[in-house]
């Protein structure tokens, strides 16, 4: 018994998804819903007052049956068509929750987790992604599967009045069979869920031929045949289990119709003989066997049901992530900072790791002062690109503290809008030039910010012989786009970052901004930042040494702390690392290699 609440708190559950489709879109879905669950039984006792009145007047009961059937066509019609429009809305509304959740964190640690991509993948219940139902199926089919009550009961009545009997003997090995069939559905949904990494692996495999990005080296180094098979593997990880379990569910398909029909059979027969041996009126018989058929047909129909089960997952996976992916509770009022300069940054004590097992930062104390530009060097691996993502909040210190002008970052309300970054790897919007630029600051953009931005950056006469000026989407697939080179794209980023100093930004960060750029654009951007950094702090990270030189003060990353720290004169006065970098990059580039430095090189 206490199976009936939880059934209707979890039909309650999907029917209040139905709020997202709106009021007309239910009503419409309600009105038809109805009218098609009392056709059967209205159908019923039309064919049987048509049979009573063949040998008078039957041209009433002939229109009513005809009519009757006229509006079935319609309402299956319109049921298609609401259903829909209910699913869409449903579904959008849906997405829309999961990519709010997905982005609700302020670190990124939680969503780099595996199980964490997997329960998105699921989540989301893409067509593609997902090959079962959507939420948006589960919430109709949770309101006709109430609307199928509805008619089953109309038609029990009808039934009912020739023999009560015939009631139960139809619907309990109807029901029956509908529970078998709905477990066997529920473990083939489960076993897809199940194989959700697999089914990942699987799509990476077969996008990678198709990729615009990696179609070169896909040729180049000829690994087509390689994905391929890699494809066909996780298909059949992920699906061979489903396959043999598909197998036994169309074995159970005949015996299930056996159980049913067979009841359906014996009332057939015994309403037959009523009506041929007993004299039992045909017209009331005939209203009681299409009874019996609508009946049969409202039970053994699971496809309701079924839709209801294969969405399940991706509302349970949704549930999940919004434990996983809380947004922290603001238990203390949000922090500000009081000045409107550039804030005195400091690192105490930093601890991190990626995990537990492989600390990146150990124990760092770091002071950025403001105005002053700060270089921050050291080996590839040494956590420099970690430094930037503490200080922007995508991640969190297990140990120590990162405050500005004393306030926690953590605490300080939209601590972000104060930092202008240019990751290393940035990401390539395929938008417009604008766009790209003004992204990150909702409401209108400002165009001469946009244009001194692009001055700025130094690709202004890139910009000038697009067609469509700074409109030109950068998207090859998209009317009159284009596409950057590598240089251009990263100068594009830095006018993100220039563009958002010029909307208040008090930090510029740079971690590797000149990695693709010529060195003679190099040096003219870097004349020309001197200028534009007057009045706030920048940090610089570069493994270009001839560039960090000019900085007011260098730090030296190594084992999880500052290792050196001073300008460039103190640091190769002192002769540490620094200074023998130094010196081995200047060698270089006279000689004419790259000048980036791998770890194995130093003394
Ligand atoms: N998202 C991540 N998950 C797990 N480990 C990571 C992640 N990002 C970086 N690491 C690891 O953290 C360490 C520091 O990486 P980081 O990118 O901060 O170094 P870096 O000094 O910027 O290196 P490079 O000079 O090569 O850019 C490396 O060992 C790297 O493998």
């Amino acid at each position: 018994m206490r199976r009936f609440p939880l059934l209707v708190r979890d039909r309650l559950m999907f029917l209040r998804l139905l709020r997202h489709a709106g009021p007309t879109v239910v009503t419409g879905l309600v009105a038809v819903g109805l009218v098609s669950a009392a056709l059967p039984a209205l159908a019923a006792a039309a064919t049987g007052w048509l049979l009573s009145s063949l040998s008078g007047d039957f041209t009433a009961p002939l229109m009513a049956v005809g009519g009757l059937l006229l509006v079935g066509q319609c309402c299956h019609i319109a049921s298609g068509l609401i259903g829909l429009a209910a699913t869409s809305r449903v579904d959008v509304a849906h997405r829309a929750e999961v990519a709010k959740v997905a982005t609700g964190t302020a670190t990124v640690d939680v969503i780099e987790q595996q199980d964490v991509q997997d329960l998105l993948g699921v989540a989301r219940a893409d067509l593609g992604e997902w090959v079962e139902r959507t939420p948006g199926q589960g919430a109709v089919a949770a309101l006709r599967i109430v609307l199928q009550y509805f008619g089953l009961t109309a038609s029990a009545v009808v039934v009912a009045a020739w023999s009560p009997w015939l009631v139960p003997v139809l619907i309990v090995p109807a029901l029956a069979v509908r529970a078998h069939a709905i477990r066997l559905w529920k473990r083939r949904f489960q076993n897809y869920v199940d194989g959700m990494e697999h089914h990942r692996r699987y799509r990476y495999w077969g996008e990678l031929p198709m990729n615009r990005s990696e179609a070169k080296e896909m040729r180049i180094f000829g690994l087509t045949e390689w994905a391929i098979g890699n494809h066909q593997l996780e298909l059949h990880r992920h699906l061979d289990d489903e396959w043999t379990h598909n197998r036994t569910m169309v074995s159970a398909e005949w015996i299930q119709t056996a159980a049913s029909l067979i009841p359906l059979a014996g009332v057939f027969c015994a309403v037959g003989y009523a009506t041929a041996v007993q004299g039992s009126p045909v017209g009331v018989a005939s209203a009681a066997l299409s009874a019996g058929w609508g009946i049969f047909t409202a039970i053994a129909n699971h496809g309701e049901t079924i839709s209801i089960e294969g969405s399940r997952a991706s509302l349970k996976a949704l549930a999940e992530l919004r434990e996983r992916l809380r947004p922290e509770k603001q238990g203390r009022s949000p922090g500000t900072i009081d000045s409107d300069g550039p804030p005195l940054v400091r690192f105490a004590g930093v601890e991190f790791g990626y995990d537990e097992r492989t600390p990146i930062m150990k124990g760092l104390d770091l002071e950025i002062r403001p105005g002053e530009t700060l270089a921050v060097v050291g080996f590839n691996g040494a956590g420099k690109s970690t430094l930037i993502k503490l200080l922007a909040g995508v991640y969190r210190p297990t140990g120590g503290g990162i405050t500005a002008d004393g306030v926690g970052t953590a605490e300080i309300e939209r601590w972000n809008a104060k930092l202008a970054i240019v990751f290393q790897d940035f990401v390539k919007y395929h938008l417009t030039v604008a766009e790209n630029i003004s992204l990150g600051f909702p409401g209108p953009a400002d165009p001469e910010l946009i244009g001194k931005a692009i001055e700025d950056a130094g690709f202004g006469d890139v910009v000038a012989g697009l067609d469509a000026g700074a409109d030109t989407p950068l998207d090859r697939s998209r009317d009159g786009g284009t596409d950057f080179s590598g240089g251009q794209w990263q100068q594009l980023a830095l006018a993100r970052a220039l563009y958002a100093i010029g909307r208040g930004a008090k930090i510029l960060v740079l971690d590797e901004p000149t990695a693709h750029l010529d060195v003679r654009t190099e040096k003219a951007l870097f004349d020309r930042l001197e200028g534009l950094t007057d009045g706030i702090t920048t940090i610089l990270v570069s493994h270009r040494l001839s560039t960090v030189r000019r900085a007011d003060r260098i730090v030296l990353l190594a084992d999880g702390k500052v290792a050196e720290s001073g300008t460039h004169a103190e640091l190769t006065a002192l002769g540490g690392d620094y200074a023998h970098m130094y010196r081995l990059q200047a060698q270089r580039y006279k000689s004419g290699y790259d000048d980036r430095l791998e770890a194995g090189e130093l003394r």
